[in-house]
């Protein structure tokens, strides 16, 4: 409709966050849409006009053809029938289209599609700790079904609810310049629908936050299954899985076969609401007619007034509990889309300006929520172009120390430094930019190897990616790849988190990633860990070079990849306990030379569970 502007589906959001109310919620998502909210509304109340004039249409036909002399009537009576038939079959269509092509063309795919993009935007920026105490599925879940259940409470107020409001004030109108006595059935029905809504609406509405509640752990419960299906292929133990999933679905089953009970309870009634209205109306007219109160045509026009009135309610009551049930999603998607955000990050922040790559920690303090504390006062000072190793047991807090690096957590006390600069002063998007990271949990998105690959540098030719694949032994396996559709190279597509190439290939992929990325700083997390020694040795030795002016922080559980590494931190339970190269660690003669005799003694070296698991 040239007059309307469809919504600008991707624009920013508005900067303000959600409310936390359930009214500031809605109100937050759909102001934007004021204006064509405001024409549905209209358009809502025309058809409601033109609906109510059907009725009077028919009254009027039944007048005309009642009359003894019908040339006289038809002339007398031609021009108010044309009229309500130039209403009836010209003006109710094209408001109707109109009302239509506002939903289908506006509301559906357009409001719906802007409210999912705020949403998405919103729980993207969430902070790291938001994201690893929710499962992928269920916040996708959210992301999705919370504006469509949004929209659906909206459109169903303005079709169902707005609509029995008009078509009901404009019958009562015409019932009442026929004769005030007509409009009581009416006025009694709606006293009992609203006497029914009070009574039923509540117990719909917790039972419709209960059926979503439930629905949810349902979704949670399969996302579950199917996100570790791995490991139930691997065990066998599909059962294990279909318990939780069993258990799910019948206390969903529970939860929507009460809440459908209350629905029946409340049809069943407005049913007999509805034809104690049908009954009280022509009785009412048969006694008025009879007294000659009122004309036929009056009659006439009240019985198909009142019949439309009790068809809409029951649809009227059906969008009611569609309403609750959708605000009991809404409820449920709020706690995802408007959580606090405890990001402590400013995008407005300054830069960091680092460049050669000196580290910090000084005297920081860490601990997770409703946990010990992981560092108490811990320092450490990284030179520019030092090679650290980390090394310690399984919870010592290595990675703890990175995400500390990296801000994806906050310390508590204390202070980091890069090159000087605190970086909690910094904008934490600036300080990943400068820091290189390869981690252990070899993820890769679902999009070509040339995509996966740019993350680390948006603007990198291919010639860049392909000199950065040989340099990490990864350009012949990417060479030979196929995708399904017959790309290969850099635009096959690797599947979902990578999961058509081996941990090792996915691995390599990563360290392009990272090479690529122009840094001063680079953290390798278990970054060779799923390579065969081989492939790590011939790696290890690239990466000497290409890693020679960069401060590295190198965390293993396989020593062997350690041993260049110019200092080596041991760390337990937040705290350095050895440190030196390898062959002064070597001669002390503490943990990590017994660490490094066990690790020798295997037979094999291509062994990657590390003793001190
Ligand atoms: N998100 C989290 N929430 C709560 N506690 C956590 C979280 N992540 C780690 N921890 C706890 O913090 C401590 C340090 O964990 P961290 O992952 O840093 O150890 P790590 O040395 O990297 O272990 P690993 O070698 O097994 O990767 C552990 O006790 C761990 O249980």
């Amino acid at each position: 409709m040239v007059w309307l502007r469809r919504p600008v589906i991707t624009a920013p959001p508005p900067p303000a966050v959600p409310p936390a109310s359930l009214f500031g919620f809605c109100y937050y998502f759909l102001a934007e849409h004021r204006t064509i909210f405001l024409w549905l509304f209209l358009c809502g109340l025309g058809v409601a006009c033109a609906d109510a004039l059907v009725a009077v249409f028919i009254g009027k036909m039944v007048g005309f053809v009642g009359q003894a002399d019908r040339w006289a009537a038809w002339h007398e009576r031609w021009p108010v029938l044309l009229i309500l038939l130039l209403v009836i079959g010209l003006v109710r269509p094209f408001v109707i289209w109109i009302d239509l092509r506002l939903r289908n063309a506006f509301l559906i795919p357009g409001v719906t599609s802007r409210m999912r993009w705020i949403s998405y935007w919103r729980v993207t920026r969430q902070s790291w700790s938001f994201f690893q105490g929710d499962s992928p599925g269920r916040l996708a879940h959210w992301v999705m079904q919370t504006p469509g259940a949004l929209r659906e409470v909206a459109e169903a107020t303005i079709r169902a609810v707005w609509y029995l409001s008009m078509y009901g004030l404009m019958s009562m109108v015409l019932l009442g310049s026929a004769d005030w006595r007509l409009t009581l059935p009416v006025l009694a029905w709606f006293a009992g629908f609203a006497l029914l809504l009070r009574a039923f609406v509540p117990r719909l509405r917790s039972r419709a936050d209960e059926n979503a509640e439930r629905y949810s752990r349902l979704m949670a419960e399969l996302v579950d299954a199917y996100g570790n299906i791995l490991t139930v292929k691997l065990f066998g133990v599909a059962a294990t899985v279909d318990g939780p999933v069993r258990k799910a679905l019948l206390a969903h089953d529970d939860a929507q076969a009460r809440h459908m009970e209350i629905v029946t309870g409340f049809m069943t009634r407005l049913t007999l609401l509805n034809t104690m209205l049908l009954l009280g109306t022509a009785a009412i007219g048969a006694f008025l007619w009879l007294h000659q109160a009122i004309s036929a045509e009056a009659v006439a026009m009240a019985l198909p007034l009142v019949w439309q009135v009790a068809n809409t309610g029951g649809w009227v009551a059906w969008e009611v509990a569609g309403i609750y049930q959708n605000l009991g999603e809404i409820r449920q998607g709020m706690s995802v889309i408007a959580a606090p955000n405890d990001r402590t990050d400013d995008d407005a922040a300054p830069s960091l300006e680092a460049k050669r790559g000196r580290v910090a920690f000084d005297r920081i303090s860490f601990g997770y929520a409703n946990r010990p504390p992981v560092f108490q006062n811990f320092s450490l000072d990284i030179a520019p172009g030092e090679k650290l190793g980390i090394v310690g047991r399984s919870g010592a807090g290595k990675s703890t120390l990175v995400a500390l690096l990296l801000r994806l957590v906050d310390i508590q006390s204390g202070t980091i430094r890069i090159d000087g600069q605190d970086i909690q002063t910094v904008s934490a998007e600036s300080l990943r930019a400068r820091i290189g990271v390869v981690t252990q949990d070899v993820s890769l998105f679902h999009r070509s190897i040339r995509d996966n690959l740019l993350c680390g540098k948006p603007d990198a030719s291919d010639a860049e990616l392909l000199d950065a694949l040989d340099r990490a032994q990864a350009s012949a396996f990417v060479a030979a790849i196929k995708d399904e559709d017959g790309h290969g190279g850099l635009d096959a597509i690797v599947g979902e988190r990578g999961g058509k190439l081996s941990g090792g290939q996915r691995q390599r992929l990563m360290l392009v990633r990272a090479l690529i990325k122009d840094v001063p700083i680079v953290i390798l997390d278990e970054a060779t860990s799923a390579l065969d020694s081989e492939a790590e040795q011939a790696i290890g030795a690239e990466l000497d070079t290409l890693l020679a002016d960069k401060t590295v922080i190198s965390i293993a559980h396989r020593l062997s990849a350690l041993v260049r590494m110019d200092r080596i931190l041991v760390i337990d339970e937040g705290r350095v306990i050895e440190q030196g190269t390898h062959s002064g660690l070597l001669s002390q003669n503490g943990l990590y030379a017994r660490l490094w005799r066990q690790q020798t003694a295997m037979s094999h070296d291509d062994v990657t569970l590390s003793p001190i698991n």
